[in-house]
């Protein structure tokens, strides 16, 4: 192989550069720092390189995004850490409740803190990053073992496919859980093109989500426009103690690490500001565009969540205090009609 002049070396890596700060700042921040035109043009200029000089690709770089080749099946895959669901609560009085109980197995007057953070209505994802390159995103099938969609995973610009661990220690292998979810206008548009293709409608932005993570042709999944929202950070081995004091504290370390986190967590002293919280977001919800189906109630403190551990399907010290459903149908079958 010829030696490749230094200056190549050096462009391709100053594009990479661009246009992954560029992609952060449009689909993590939503703040755009570089006009569309300007972005297609350095992609282009780096993909010229890129086919000019194969052997300088890398995974991470903007251009591998989207698969060439569709996959003929998923293979099944293990889960590093399992992942649990939630148990649900219907109201306050059920949130009280289980608050009554994690409290029987600690000490009486043990202070706790509440993480509260919108449900999103959407797949949860397992994303494994290695040496803080995405090797792999799975769905969470049956908690233990999911389905490889990787080259899906990839497509979804708000997942990094390098991560920022500058001044992390001992993040070489790293797991992050989040929720993979379709906009509400991604999800209007893509019935609209359903229904003058004489195809059966999603029902609903989740199975739509799902629908398209399950596609063979990432090239399908990559058009639709899915996104991603991180709320679990864990390391494989490692007690979350030693990541983090707290969710909210790891939620801050998501974010640093180049994750969408959604932007209306809020850190609670009491039960009562959880209350607060869930009434609020009860309407306020209904403007967000994306769709919600209650608020998860985490204990912060992950010293305490270690103490709680979890039920044979369950997390002791999280809840999901769910909305009522009629509110989602009316508002889904709304958009339905008006396709
Ligand atoms: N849909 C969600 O927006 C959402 C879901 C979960 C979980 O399913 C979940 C499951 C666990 F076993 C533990 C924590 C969790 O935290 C979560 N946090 C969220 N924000």
């Amino acid at each position: 192989m010829e030696l490749i002049k230094p200056e190549v070396k050096q462009r391709i890596q100053e594009l990479r550069q661009l246009l992954q700060q560029a992609s952060y700042a449009y689909y993590v921040l939503d703040s755009p720092i570089m006009e569309d035109a300007v972005y297609d043009q350095l992609y282009r200029e780096l993909q010229n390189l890129e086919t000019q000089y194969p052997e300088l690709v890398t995974p991470d770089s903007p251009t591998q995004r989207v698969g060439e080749k569709p996959a003929t099946q998923f293979t099944s895959v293990r889960h590093n850490i399992p992942l649990y669901s939630l148990e649900n609560a219907f109201n306050i009085d059920e949130l009280q409740a289980w608050d009554q109980r994690w409290r029987r197995q600690v000490p009486p007057q043990t202070a706790a803190e509440y993480v509260c953070e919108l449900k999103i209505d959407g797949n949860a994802l397992a994303l494994t990053y290695e040496n803080g390159v995405l090797t792999r995103g799975a769905t969470r099938g049956d908690g233990v073992v999911g389905e490889d969609i990787t080259q899906n995973v990839r497509t979804i610009r708000s997942i990094p496919l390098r991560l920022n661990l500058a001044g992390l220690k001992n993040f070489e292998r790293v797991e992050v859980r989040g929720e993979a979810f379709l906009p509400l206008d991604v999800f209007k548009q893509i019935n609209e093109e359903r229904q003058k293709a004489g195809e059966s409608l999603f029902a609903n932005p989740r199975n739509a989500a799902a629908g398209t993570l399950r596609q063979l042709d990432s090239r399908i999944v990559a058009q639709r426009r899915l996104d991603f929202f991180a709320y679990t950070l864990q390391i494989p081995g490692m007690d979350d103690a030693s990541i983090a004091s707290s969710q909210w504290e790891a939620l801050a370390l998501l974010q640093k690490m180049g994750f969408r986190v959604n932007p209306n967590q809020r850190l609670c002293a009491s039960l009562a500001e959880v209350a607060e919280y869930y009434q609020h977001w009860d309407t306020e919800r209904l403007n967000l565009p994306y769709m919600t189906d209650g608020v998860v109630v985490k204990i912060n403190s992950f010293k305490l969540q270690e103490q709680l551990g979890f039920t044979q399907k369950f997390p002791r010290w999280a809840i999901a205090l769910k909305y009522a459903a009629e509110e989602a149908p009316t508002r889904v079958e709304n958009i339905a009609v008006n396709v």
